[in-house]
């Protein structure tokens, strides 16, 4: 276990820092023949991709991916699938004001803790950049959920405490709300620029919906489909939480209230989140995920340095003041890894 891998027979294992020489990974497991768009890998990374809308660091990189094995003339090959994505705007630049120093609320004191040292330049491993080989990893596991139907959308309920107001959402079929960096809702804006102006940032939650999952993916103990996918979830930077249908509301609600009726046109409700007993019910997969505020703020902070000396903090640099709306895909990439992951080892054991 080094910790750089994700998946069982689907599996991403992923390289690289904010400010070394790039970020990659190599894909194993992939089944032979699948097709295979680098330009639909490139869509999914722009939207993650810096620099782009209001809630988004500076930092410019074009994240182009290139394809290093594995594929061949748009098909995979059933080998390795390797990928590299190249650095271009590290600008490393002196970092001594926080080498010796534990930014609050980021990773500094867990890297110092575990391994006495750390790569200082900027997020080095930890930072939010370390998500663009699970964009393509996800990208990739789309093949593979192609065969099924199987769609995911990622886009966001809140930020900052004000809710997208359900009638927006309700019957309409793509959910665009801040799943890109140009479609943010005018209160959002307005919250957004209100808190970078007081050099603070803001948090939210983003719902996934997968749908086309047949009723029977999953396994009946330790790993069930909802602890397979909140683990997937929980791996990302900034995620705080992960519910699974009415999720932490089922803990107010009442059973008779709670539990999805059962006719013979199908299930009259979705609190389950389309997950019961740790397996598909056919329904719809619904998953939502608090993302804490960007813990790098403007304003000063009190902290210590490596040597328990207390001192304050006031942090510069190029940082998101919200980590949504460019944490979504990475989100879509851990839940259709999770899930082709999950359908691998099911087509070993069962046909689906
Ligand atoms: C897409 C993405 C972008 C992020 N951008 C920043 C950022 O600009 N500045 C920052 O301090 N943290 C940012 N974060 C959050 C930190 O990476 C994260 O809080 C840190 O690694 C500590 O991990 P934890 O919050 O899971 O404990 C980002 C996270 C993600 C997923
Ligand atoms: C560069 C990206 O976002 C970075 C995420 C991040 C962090 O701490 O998570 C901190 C900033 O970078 P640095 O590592 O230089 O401090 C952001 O700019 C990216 O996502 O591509």
């Amino acid at each position: 276990m080094s910790g750089n891998s994700f998946g069982q027979l689907f599996r991403l294992t992923s390289y690289g820092e904010s400010h070394g020489a790039g970020l990659g990974g190599v894909i194993d497991g992939c089944p032979a023949g699948l097709s295979i768009s680098e330009e639909e890998i490139q869509q999914e990374l722009d939207r993650r991709r810096p620099g782009q809308g209001i809630a988004s660091t500076a930092r410019k990189e074009s994240d182009t991916v290139h394809l290093l094995s594995g594929v061949f003339e748009g098909k995979t090959t059933g080998t390795a699938i390797g990928f590299h994505i190249a650095n271009e705007d590290q600008r490393s630049r002196d970092y001594s004001t926080i080498q010796n120093v534990f930014r609050p609320g980021h990773a500094d004191f867990g890297y110092d803790a575990k391994f006495g040292f750390r790569d200082y330049r900027g997020g080095g491993r930890s930072s939010g950049r370390e998500t663009v080989s699970r964009v393509v990893g996800g990208a990739v596991a789309q093949a593979v959920l192609d065969q099924y139907g199987i769609s995911v959308m990622a886009y966001t309920r809140e930020i900052g405490g004000i809710e997208a107001e359900l009638a927006d959402l309700d019957g309409v079929q793509e959910r665009p709300y801040f799943a890109a960096c140009d479609d943010v809702i005018p209160l959002w804006e307005e919250r957004i620029k209100e808190i970078m102006a007081q050099g603070d940032t803001l948090g939210g939650i983003v719902e996934i919906v997968v749908t086309g999952v047949p009723a029977g993916l999953g396994e009946p103990v330790f790993d069930k489909l909802d602890a397979r996918l909140a683990y997937a979830l929980m791996g990302v930077g900034a995620v705080k939480g992960v519910e699974i249908g009415s999720g932490f509301e089922a803990a107010r609600s009442l059973g008779s209230m709670n539990n999805d009726p059962m006719t013979a046109e199908g299930f009259a409700s979705n609190s389950a989140g389309g997950i019961l007993g740790g397996i598909s019910s056919g329904q719809s997969i619904v998953a939502r995920v608090a993302i804490k505020p960007i813990p790098s703020i403007a304003q000063e902070q009190q902290t210590v340095t490596r040597d328990g000396e207390e001192t304050t903090i006031r942090i510069g640099g190029r940082h998101d003041i919200c980590a949504i709306p460019r944490v979504n895909p990475v989100l879509r990439a851990m839940t259709r890894l999770c899930l082709a992951d999950m359908l691998l080892l099911q087509r070993r054991n069962i046909s689906l």
